[in-house]
């Protein structure tokens, strides 16, 4: 597909200036100018007349739009880095201003519900894979756009925007845009990946946050390493089977956007994920966390999401089923785990 203008000599779009946001236009800002959309007025006139977010410093190559129409404009390759909640609500707002010629790589570690319009969860009760949506799925029904990839691997915004070596996966079913990916996001310090599956790079980053939440509970009860090794394996087999179900392949949840990313959110007190459950352990309770958070916790929303998902499909996913009745009902954490340390796991890997 022709390109507008080369892709080379083009500005780069990021949409969302939150955590994620902001170290990934760090790192674009490296090789490419960066465009970056913001919500709020009063964080564009701080990018742009002081060069930083909530007063930290970023490039001050950076700038800030809030003109979806300028940055589809200006740029051929879109990175999109909102939580899912907002996801749906960003993408029509560029929506009118895409072209086929358009590249767009997310970020985001979420699932959208796809319900008939004024139907919620409650309403239906179950739900099968078609009121599922990944968030380049999101982009196919909303855009125009062809050429889709998504960002994915232990990439903790923090250590990113500190400089620390670390990896990611961009994956997409074009091999225009993983190499595109490579190209922009490449530096010293950051590896970038290629994986042809893309659901199954969507779907380890999103499945993942569920074990997270679980591993920081596990570190709030102050239980020791062995647990979480349990924890860790048993949550990789769990997120493979729900994984499969939902279309992504077992080679994508084995390599550095699962068990990676999987590795680092359940050891990481950087992880809003893993925030979530040790607060849970430590007795606060699901609101009070929510409403103290500044940033977004997607696991939260997806055990909802999958809980309702396996009942609809009659199957079991034994952690994610316990961390909702924690979550969402009156489980005690220490009465999960006495359920999951009597449950009928019997063969250790069964899914190769
Ligand atoms: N923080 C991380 O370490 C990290 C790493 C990898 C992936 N992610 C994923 O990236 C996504 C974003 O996470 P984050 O940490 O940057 O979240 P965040 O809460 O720090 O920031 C979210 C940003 O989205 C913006 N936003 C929300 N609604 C918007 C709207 N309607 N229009 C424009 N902007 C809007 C907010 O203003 C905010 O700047 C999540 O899905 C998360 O799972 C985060
Ligand atoms: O802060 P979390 O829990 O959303 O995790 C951040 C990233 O997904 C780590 O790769």
């Amino acid at each position: 597909m022709t390109s507008k203008n080369s892709s080379k000599d083009k500005a780069v779009g990021v949409v969302g200036m939150g955590s994620f946001g902001t170290a990934i236009a760090n790192i674009l800002s490296e090789k490419s100018k960066v465009i970056a959309f913001v919500r709020r007025a009063e964080v564009m006139d701080e990018i742009n007349q002081n060069h930083t977010v909530d007063g930290v410093s970023i490039n001050p190559e950076i700038i800030a739009t809030q003109d979806p129409e300028m940055i589809a404009g200006a740029c051929n390759t879109i990175f999109f880095m909102v939580p899912s909640t907002a996801f749906q609500e960003v993408i029509r707002q560029f929506s009118p201003f895409l072209y086929p010629y358009h590249l767009l790589i997310h970020g985001t570690k979420g699932l959208c519900l796809n319900l008939p319009t004024g139907k919620t969860l409650s309403d239906t009760g179950k739900i099968s894979r078609e009121n599922i949506l990944t968030m380049s799925e999101v982009i196919m029904k909303e855009t125009v756009v062809v050429r889709i990839g998504c960002l994915a691997g232990p990439n903790l915004a923090k250590e990113l925007y500190q400089g620390q070596p670390a990896a990611t996966v961009v994956a997409s079913k074009y091999n225009e845009v993983i190499l595109e990916g490579q190209r922009l996001l490449r530096t010293d310090k950051f590896q970038v990946y290629g994986n042809s599956d893309i659901v199954g790079v969507e779907l380890s980053g999103v499945l993942k946050n569920i074990i997270a939440i679980a591993a920081g509970a596990l570190a709030g009860l102050g239980l020791g390493e062995n647990a979480k090794g349990l924890l860790i394996s048993r949550g990789m087999v769990e997120m493979i089977y729900l994984g499969n179900a939902l279309g992504g392949s077992l080679k994508s949840f084995i390599g550095l956007a699962g068990i990676g990313d999987l590795v680092t959110t359940c050891n990481s007190t950087l992880s809003r994920n893993y925030t979530v459950g040790y607060r849970l352990a430590k007795g606060e309770t699901l609101d009070n966390i929510m409403n103290t958070m500044e940033e977004v916790a997607e696991g939260v929303n997806t055990v909802k999401l999958m809980k309702t998902f396996v009942e609809g499909k009659g199957t079991r996913a034994p952690i994610t089923e316990n961390l909702y009745k924690v979550l969402f009902e009156d489980l005690k954490i220490e009465e999960a785990l006495q359920y999951l340390m009597k449950y009928p796991f019997s063969v250790d890997v069964d899914f190769l």
